[in-house]
């Protein structure tokens, strides 16, 4: 990559970074005071409350609209993929692609079911898939950073150029989207072995112990998952002096983690919603928050993986999934089931009627704070210390 190329991308993630300016807290406590007068008990619309609280805050206005939802998979191999830690061979993430863009793939159904636009990039598959016509559903975008990760059990996964190169990326992608109107965006990714790096970047930025962060991801089972777990560890040993946030990202990898990590930030500096799908979307956004720590305050979680890290991730970026439902597919369609729901947050929102219009005078009590009706909104911690690995 040219010296030139290089500088730009530098120049736009300091410049997204700096252009984060963190939530409007009295866009979301008014939103909190007028659910308070609305036609029911007080707060008992429970966390669809605090939702449209979150997004006023994230679009710092006290009419939050989400009119024109993406979703986004980010796709992208990993060399790691073939040490045997996932249940299915590194050729399905192109084949998936297809089935993406033939609008035949789980995501593809419910991003339809959502009205929300699906689109694929590929940050690095090994092959890249081959479409035909038919595969009108969804554009496949290429943006490829190279073709699919080294094995991060032997070496870096990759430079720290191609890290900032991937996270530009996906801060490119926010970008275009935002002007092509997207007022939300659902993160998701597909990649065969993507649930051992997310395992591996997890354990290394939140300083946790392997063997309670990892998963069956696909369905590794047994053997395998011990396998997968020495897998981890073995990375783990072999960056262990690594700390510099960029520089764990460029020795564990993934691109499409890394992009995902950059559509976060592009989106918190764009005050547009960052809905998250499971575990290696959210490592994702871990990766964000460790770059910088207000993006947390654009992200909404939509759902639980049953990845155990996964709720490890969420308590760390204080966040309470929408949905619970023992899902662990990944390519955003946890986070395309939740879209109905923000909408319908706003939608309350927008249309019940007043309370006050009932002739009813105990409308809304007088002591509605902010902080007791948006339990998500409140910004996580900042990393603090330096974990290992974390910088
Ligand atoms: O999103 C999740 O929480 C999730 C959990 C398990 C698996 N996945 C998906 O499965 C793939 C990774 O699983 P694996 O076993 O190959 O590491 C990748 O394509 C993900 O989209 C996704
Ligand atoms: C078939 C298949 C579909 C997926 N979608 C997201 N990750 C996936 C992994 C596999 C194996």
């Amino acid at each position: 990559m040219a010296d030139t190329d290089q500088s730009a991308d530098r120049a736009l993630i300091e410049r997204t970074i700096a252009a984060i300016e963190g939530p409007d807290h009295e866009s979301s406590a008014a939103v909190a005071r007028a659910f308070d007068g609305k036609v029911k008990p007080v707060r008992s619309l429970g966390q669809l409350e605090a939702l449209a609280a979150r997004v006023a805050g994230i679009q710092r206005t006290t009419t939050p609209r989400v009119d024109s939802p993406v979703v986004l998979v980010c796709a992208a191999d990993h060399g790691i993929a073939r040490t045997g830690v996932s249940a299915y061979p590194q050729e399905v993430t192109a084949q998936m692609l297809a089935a993406f863009a033939g609008g035949r793939a789980a995501v593809s159904i419910l991003a339809h079911q959502a009205d929300a636009q699906l689109v694929v990039a590929d940050l690095g598959v090994v092959e890249p898939p081959q479409l035909h016509p038919t595969h009108a559903y969804a554009p496949v975008l290429d943006r490829r950073v190279r073709a699919g990760t080294d094995n991060s059990a032997e070496g870096p996964a990759m430079t720290r150029a191609e890290a900032e190169q991937a996270v530009a990326t996906g801060i490119r992608l926010a970008e275009e989207l935002v002007e092509g109107g997207a007022d939300l965006i659902a993160l998701g990714e597909m990649g065969i072995g993507s649930t051992t790096t997310a395992s591996v970047l997890t354990s290394a930025i939140l300083d946790r112990d392997p063997a309670r962060v990892v998963g069956a991801g696909t369905g590794v089972e047994g053997e395998a998952l011990a396998h997968k777990v020495e897998m981890v560890d073995a990375v783990l040993a072999r960056h262990e002096d690594v700390e510099e946030p960029w520089d764990v990202l460029a020795a564990m990898g993934g691109l499409e983690i890394a992009a995902l990590a950059g559509v976060a930030l592009g989106c918190a500096a764009h005050r547009v919603p960052a809905l998250l799908d499971g575990f290696i979307s959210t490592a994702g956004a871990l990766v964000a928050w460790r770059l910088a720590p207000a993006a947390a305050d654009a992200m909404i979680a939509a759902h639980r993986s049953t990845e155990p890290g996964h709720s490890m991730q969420l308590q760390e970026l204080g966040l309470t999934p929408l949905l619970d439902l023992q899902m662990r597919l990944g390519e955003a369609s946890g986070a395309a089931l939740a879209i109905p729901l923000v909408r319908s947050s706003l939608a309350l929102l927008q249309d019940m009627g007043e309370l006050a219009d009932l002739g009813r005078d105990d409308a809304a009590p007088d002591d509605t704070a902010p902080d007791d009706v948006a339990p998500d909104a409140a910004s996580p911690a900042a990393p603090d210390g330096a974990p290992p690995h974390g910088g």
